[in-house]
């Protein structure tokens, strides 16, 4: 009893209780296809039972030849060339299965996790690379998806074979079936230590896959400065260190991996030779026939097989679990928080096309506990204005656009917006759907100006594309263009200038027609009277408006309602004679 509750202490402990959540977890996804994976067992066990039919069939066949039964050669043989056949039949069949479960769950799964990271805390998220993102997304999810048939179900069959084969040997010889159990021992010994071992190559090994990834990523995405700086020889070292560091680890792992197959066969073909001596033995002495002892050589090597197989299914246990384990990861992070979804619902359909304000309210904020990047911070903006939010650079004008979108959360204070029926609502990811939003640097998507048109407003037609390109001064030069709105543009806005890519975002958030725009250093790169031109046209599309921007440029400043600047972590509007000061400065 004691040594039971030792046992199960054992399992519960850490690593293995992580692989059992983790194999758990893996299984939720396989439950919609219970019924597939009991008939792939099904099939598997039938297979296993089939082999060692036909190898009792054969015991049977050659005791018919050499005269030591009475058994119909024909119909014997003829018995394991069926068996043959069938056998072929069923790893067809089970191949199909296992493609079409492993092809479902891997779109399943990384469907989920791609939802997952869309709607999880945005603070938490920054935490990963993208590079690291796709590399679980991709790699950890297929790996997973794969070892759903290869690891449970596949440890079932091949267990059905192990005790198949040892229960005819035991029928046949008790003694050597005892023989063949002899590597059990030193199994349950050194398992646990090479379990972990595993685990803890398998988790250096994604990692640094994930490293290369995150690396290459980086560089492509940052292809243009490589180049302007220079870099290239610098870039192609360290793609070689991140190599070099992954090849390490690799060789490491499978030096591991030798040793520790290695040393299992060493063990399996001991017991096979011992099965084998002790089978000779019985041979020799007058205790079986010829044809047990072809049975015994057949399956002293189907056993030692079905033990390697088993054993094989340690690491590929080893690697799923760690990738479920990278993907669980993701599902432990909290999801962004949708605050009074109710009431914005109600703002919804109250106020369509009246306007909003937006109201901060003592309002304080820290990225982490070591620095507030702001607090007291008390604004309003309200429809028909444009507010500004200035400041030296790093104090937390972008911060309190990501505040306003509801990517990050108060730390005190109050964030909401209001209707003009005083309706007020907290600001978080339910508000955003007021919001219209034109983020810092490049952010068109790749496809047609209209495609990125219609990502915000799905059945927006052509002629209010062209309203919201003509708002954001962008229709002269993309009707210009041979396909006009239905011309592609490339990855990141490739294909335009700065200025244009910047002009395509803004006729993207302005066909939203969303009460509240937020304009994140958003015409930086237009010249003085482009830049006017928008904002005026922004304010002058029929309905109320509240735009809020940040900018370091008095060109903006000049056409503002009110300014708010953000200066050591203290935000307050400034009046006329400090605007003027400022734009001096400017
Ligand atoms: N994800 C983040 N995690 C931790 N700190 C951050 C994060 N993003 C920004 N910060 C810090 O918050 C402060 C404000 O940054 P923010 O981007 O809001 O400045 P900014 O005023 O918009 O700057 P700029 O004018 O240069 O765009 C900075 O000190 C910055 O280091």
């Amino acid at each position: 009893m004691e040594f039971i509750k030792k046992v199960i202490r054992k399992i519960k402990d850490g690593m293995l209780q992580e692989m059992y959540e983790e194999t758990k977890w893996m299984y939720t996804y396989a439950k919609k296809y219970k019924f597939q994976i009991v008939f792939y067992i099904f099939l598997g066990v039938l297979t296993t039972v089939m082999g060692l039919a036909s190898s009792v069939g054969s015991k049977y066949l050659i005791d018919a030849v050499t005269g030591q039964d009475s058994g119909n050669i024909a119909l014997i043989a003829l018995f394991i060339v069926a068996m043959g056949l069938f056998s072929i039949g069923i790893n067809a069949i089970t191949t199909m299965i296992s493609a079409r479960i492993n092809i479902k769950v891997n779109n399943e799964i990384q469907a989920e996790v791609f939802d997952k990271i869309l709607v999880a805390d945005w603070i938490s998220m920054k935490e990963f690379h993208s590079g690291d993102l796709l590399n679980r997304l991709n790699g950890d999810v297929n790996t997973v998806a794969s070892s759903i048939l290869s690891w449970i179900p596949s440890l079932i069959t091949r267990s059905a074979q192990f005790f198949g084969i040892l229960a005819i040997i035991l029928y046949y010889d008790p003694t050597m079936a005892v023989i063949a159990l002899g590597s059990a021992p030193v199994m349950l010994i050194v398992s646990k230590t090479l379990m972990k071992k595993m685990r803890d190559y398998n988790k250096r090994m994604r990692q640094v896959s994930s490293d290369v990834m995150s690396f290459n990523e980086e560089s492509f995405q940052n292809i243009q400065s490589i180049k302007a700086f220079d870099l290239v020889g610098l870039f192609s070292k360290r793609l070689r260190d991140v190599q070099q560091n992954y090849k390490d680890v690799f060789l490491d792992y499978n030096k591991f991996s030798v040793y520790t197959s290695s040393f299992m066969s060493v063990v399996g073909m001991f017991v096979a030779y011992a099965c084998f001596g002790w089978g000779v033995y019985r041979l020799w002495t007058g205790h079986i026939t010829f044809g047990t002892m072809t049975l015994f050589v057949q399956l002293s090597g189907q056993l030692s097989s079905s033990f390697k197989s088993i054993v094989s299914l340690v690491p590929s246990a080893i690697s799923a679990t760690t990738s479920a384990g990278r993907i669980m990861e993701f599902f432990k992070i909290k999801d962004e928080s949708e605050l009074e979804d109710d009431k914005a619902k109600l703002i919804q359909n109250n106020t369509q096309g009246k306007g909003l304000s937006v109201v901060l309210d003592d309002v304080e904020f820290s990225y982490n506990e070591n620095k507030t990047v702001f607090q007291h911070a008390d604004i309003v903006a309200n429809p028909g204005e444009i507010v500004a939010l200035v400041g030296p650079s790093g104090e937390g004008k972008t911060t309190m656009i990501r505040l306003l979108l509801g990517l990050i959360n108060t730390k005190s204070g109050n964030a909401s917006i209001r209707d003009i029926n005083g309706v007020s609502c907290k600001i978080s990811s339910a508000t955003r759907r007021f919001f219209a939003y034109v983020p810092q640097g490049n952010t068109i998507f790749s496809g047609t100006i209209a495609e990125n048109m219609r990502m915000v407003k799905q059945d927006a037609t052509d002629a209010e594309i062209v309203e919201a390109l003509k708002a954001a001064c962008a229709y002269d030069f993309v009707n210009r263009l041979p396909d006009g709105i239905n011309s592609k543009v490339g990855e990141r806005g490739s294909g335009f200038s700065e200025g244009q890519a910047q002009r395509l975002s803004i006729a993207r958030a302005l066909i939203r027609k969303s009460p509240i725009l937020l304009l994140d250093e958003a015409t930086s790169a237009l010249d003085v009277f482009t830049e006017r031109q928008v904002l005026r046209n922004i304010m002058n599309m029929g309905y109320a408006r509240t735009c809020i921007v940040t900018t370091h440029r008095p060109s903006v400043l000049t056409m503002c309602d009110k300014v708010y600047k953000i200066d050591s972590g203290v935000v307050c509007d400034i009046d006329e004679k400090e605007v003027n000061m400022l734009i001096r400065d400017f």
